[in-house]
């Protein structure tokens, strides 16, 4: 199976590019909404937040505040480098077991939607590192747009990041998305076109690494499953211990 690691700089255009693959019926892993799920209540990477950062990153629901989160680790690189630190593991591991699940249903490729492919170092573990590109004023002002930012919080964001022109140097395939959609989706085609491994090939491949594969499979869930209950043993034991509910 081949895997494509899938990268840009925040708001060049990555989800937009992976809507094109998607309807192309290749399986994508996005790893913004596994790094969502991964902090869901008593989750371990939730008690880790929480223990770092404090309870005034919490909604009244107990879920994350996501907006507050993200106004303090986009101003502060060791902030950042915490909440990483608590979340990375987690993401890494549901990518890990998402790859496999693809794999071992014969799938011809899977693309790795994440942002931060290179500075996580993921790109030594795929095949092809396609980065969107777009020139940094157009993504400042795309930002902008999107998500509402003033200048200033938008090019931290933007700073909080490897530069896109050292990403578009790190690229094995580049999309070009300065341009219009009609542009970006022909590339897109012609990517996937170019790149997409045969039939007999992936069989082959599927042949040789099925029971390893599976054998993975079983040990990383094994694992998981572990830890999800020790978290939620901590947690509970936690509020039994005087209501100081995650801080333990
Ligand atoms: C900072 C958080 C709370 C902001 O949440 P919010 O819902 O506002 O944004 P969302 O998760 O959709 O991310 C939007 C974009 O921000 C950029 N971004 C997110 N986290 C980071 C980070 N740690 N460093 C640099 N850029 C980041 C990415 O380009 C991403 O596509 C959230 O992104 C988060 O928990 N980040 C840590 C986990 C992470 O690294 N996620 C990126 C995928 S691995
Ligand atoms: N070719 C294009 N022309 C004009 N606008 C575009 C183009 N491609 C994307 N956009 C717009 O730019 C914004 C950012 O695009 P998108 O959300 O796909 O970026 P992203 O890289 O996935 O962002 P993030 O890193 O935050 O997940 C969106 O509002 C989108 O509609």
């Amino acid at each position: 199976m081949l895997l494509i690691g899938l990268t840009g700089g925040i708001a060049t255009g990555k989800s937009s590019v992976s809507s094109i693959i998607s309807s192309m019926n290749l399986p994508i892993i996005d790893a913004d909404l596994l790094a969502r799920q991964v902090v869901e209540p008593n989750k371990p990477a939730y008690n880790s937040i929480l223990s770092t950062f404090g309870p005034s990153v919490l909604l009244p629901s107990g879920h994350i505040d996501r907006k507050k989160l993200a106004s303090i680790v986009f101003n502060d690189p060791v902030a950042r480098k915490k909440l990483n630190t608590a979340t990375h593991p987690d993401i890494r591991r549901e990518m890990l077991l998402l790859v496999l699940h693809h794999f071992l249903r014969l799938q011809r490729a899977c693309v790795l939607d994440t942002p931060l492919l290179f500075e996580a170092g993921l790109h030594k573990f795929v095949h092809e590192k396609v980065v969107v590109y777009c020139p940094e004023q157009t993504q400042l002002a795309r930002l902008i747009a999107r998500d509402n930012l003033t200048p200033t919080e938008a090019q931290s964001r933007i700073s909080s990041q490897m530069p896109i022109d050292q990403k578009r140097s790190l690229a094995s395939i580049l999309i070009d998305n300065s341009n219009s959609k009609e542009d970006t989706q022909k590339q897109v085609e012609q990517m996937v076109a170019r790149t997409l491994p045969s039939k007999f090939r992936t069989v082959i491949v599927w042949s040789l690494l099925c029971v390893p594969a599976a054998l993975l499979y079983g040990l990383v869930k094994g694992w998981e499953t572990c830890s999800g209950l020790w978290a939620r043993i901590r947690a509970r034991d936690s509020i039994r211990g005087g209501g100081r509910v995650h801080m333990d």
